[in-house]
């Protein structure tokens, strides 16, 4: 099993080019099946969540074929059935997006509970009662959900709280609906924007993304284009975190800075140096570092996705800072692996309680989900000592070549492949 070995200590210096982002790629990957002619992806991140959709669509029946290593082409049209096969929609929560393209485009499908991070239950209730609005039935069937509809048309979806997957869903089965449909209370997040823009260039009619009214008036045909994701916003704040944390001075490249202002106030409020430029932000400390408080919200509130990175730079931090986080039940697992190199944080169901404790030691630690694995990266870099952490392969669902970057700006982190418990077992 390969494990990330980190000698940290060392402060980050340099310029670090961010890649585009895994939340939008894999909704604009599962869009292609809704176009229909051949289109092309730029700037799609090479992530394993990457390599799962595009093996879904082969499997189907797709053509999908790398131009350049973040450049693909997709030819949908050979798609006969629409059915993910079940392996592969199990390791992987955006596999729940091919329910909404499908059904656009087959008025049928048949997807595996999706699977992913456990960051505790996340259920799909909100995406099933849009689908029923625009007049789709669904079943259970051997684990899997089946939805049909004998056609789809538009409706007044009214979303129970704000979600990003059930949007997604949402527009994929309304864009080629007979007539308007009108999303309420829909998800404002930047890859919500994304999916829009990209639909949009083929020649749909989707207006209001980015507002919590989306109005979709449903289109025929849908024309291939060339479209390029946008930026990481969550890979951008991950190394603006790391910066802070080694205290180092670091400019993060190919960046849209708007999508980054909740994470850059908190950094400020923190201590740390944030100047914005039109596509980068430079990073760098000081001073002191001091507590803060963070609630997790949705867009444009401060991102789930960036709280165990966040929370790991809080107890560099002078001071008590309480850090809150509702969204999924289970996202503060990483706190136990902080906890072996030093941290003081108490978590009582969905509240953490930081005390600053100034330093971090290395420690061997488990990535216990994507992001908490960027968390026990950045308290490696940030740590005195050695670092070892375990499961890295949560790690590159969502970073592209992470150590590669890192090592980039300075950083002593090593790829190294070690035998896990089972394999010494069997060795010997
Ligand atoms: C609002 C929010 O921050 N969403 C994040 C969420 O999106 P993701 O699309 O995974 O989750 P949602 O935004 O849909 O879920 C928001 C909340 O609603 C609940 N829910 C959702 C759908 C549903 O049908 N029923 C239901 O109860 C979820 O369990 C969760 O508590 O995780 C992604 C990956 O970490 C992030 O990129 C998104 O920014
Ligand atoms: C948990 C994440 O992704 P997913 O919803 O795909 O599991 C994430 O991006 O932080």
């Amino acid at each position: 099993m390969e494990k990330f070995v980190i000698h940290g200590g060392k402060p980050l210096h340099g310029t670090v080019q961010i890649s585009g982002a895994k939340n939008a790629a894999v909704a604009l990957v599962a869009a292609t099946i809704l176009c229909d002619e051949p289109c092309v992806l730029e700037n799609v991140p090479e992530i394993s969540d990457i390599t799962k959709c595009m093996k879904i669509l082969r499997e189907m029946g797709a053509e999908v074929r790398l131009l350049d290593k973040n450049t693909i082409y997709f030819d949908t049209k050979g798609i006969e059935k629409p059915e993910v096969p079940y392996e592969l929609a199990r390791t992987m929560r955006a596999s729940c997006y091919f329910l909404g393209t499908l059904l656009g485009r087959f008025h049928e499908a048949f997807v595996p509970m999706p699977g992913g991070c456990d960051l505790g239950d996340r259920p799909i209730d909100q995406h099933l009662k849009a689908f029923k609005a625009l007049g789709a039935s669904d079943e259970i069937v051997n684990g899997a959900n089946h939805v049909t509809a004998d056609e789809l048309v538009g409706n007044q979806i009214y979303f129970d709280f704000v979600t990003v997957g059930a949007t997604m869903n949402a527009i994929f089965a309304a864009v080629k609906a007979k007539g308007l449909t009108i999303i309420e209370n829909a998800a404002k997040e930047p890859h919500i924007v994304d999916l829009a823009n990209f639909l949009n260039s083929m020649g749909a009619d989707i207006r209001g993304a980015g507002t919590d009214v989306i109005k979709i008036r449903g289109v025929d045909y849908l024309k291939g284009v060339t479209y390029a994701t946008i930026p990481d916003q969550i890979e951008a704040g991950t190394y603006m975190v790391a910066a802070a944390a080694t205290k180092g001075d670091v400019v993060i490249a190919n960046v849209i800075p708007k999508h980054l202002e909740s994470i850059t106030a908190k950094l400020r409020k923190v201590g740390v140096n944030v100047e914005e430029s039109d596509e980068s932000v430079h990073v760098w400390v000081d001073g002191p570092l001091m507590k803060t408080s963070i609630k997790t919200m949705p867009h444009p509130g401060f991102p789930t996705d960036m709280q165990p990175q966040f929370s790991t730079l809080l107890t560099l931090a002078e001071g008590t800072s309480i850090v809150t986080d509702d969204i999924f039940d289970n996202r503060f697992r990483y706190v136990a692996e902080l906890r072996r190199m030093g941290a003081d944080i108490s978590v009582d169901g969905k509240v953490a309680v930081i005390q600053g404790v100034g330093k971090l030691k290395g420690a061997p630690v488990v990535a216990t989900d994507l992001r908490a694995g960027a968390a026990m990266v950045i308290a490696g870099l940030a740590a005195e000592g050695t670092t070892e952490i375990d499961n890295i392969f949560y790690i590159e669902r969502g970073y592209e070549k992470i150590d590669e970057k890192l090592r980039g700006l300075g950083a002593d982190i090593q790829r190294v492949y070690k035998p896990d418990a089972n394999e010494m077992e069997l060795s010997g």
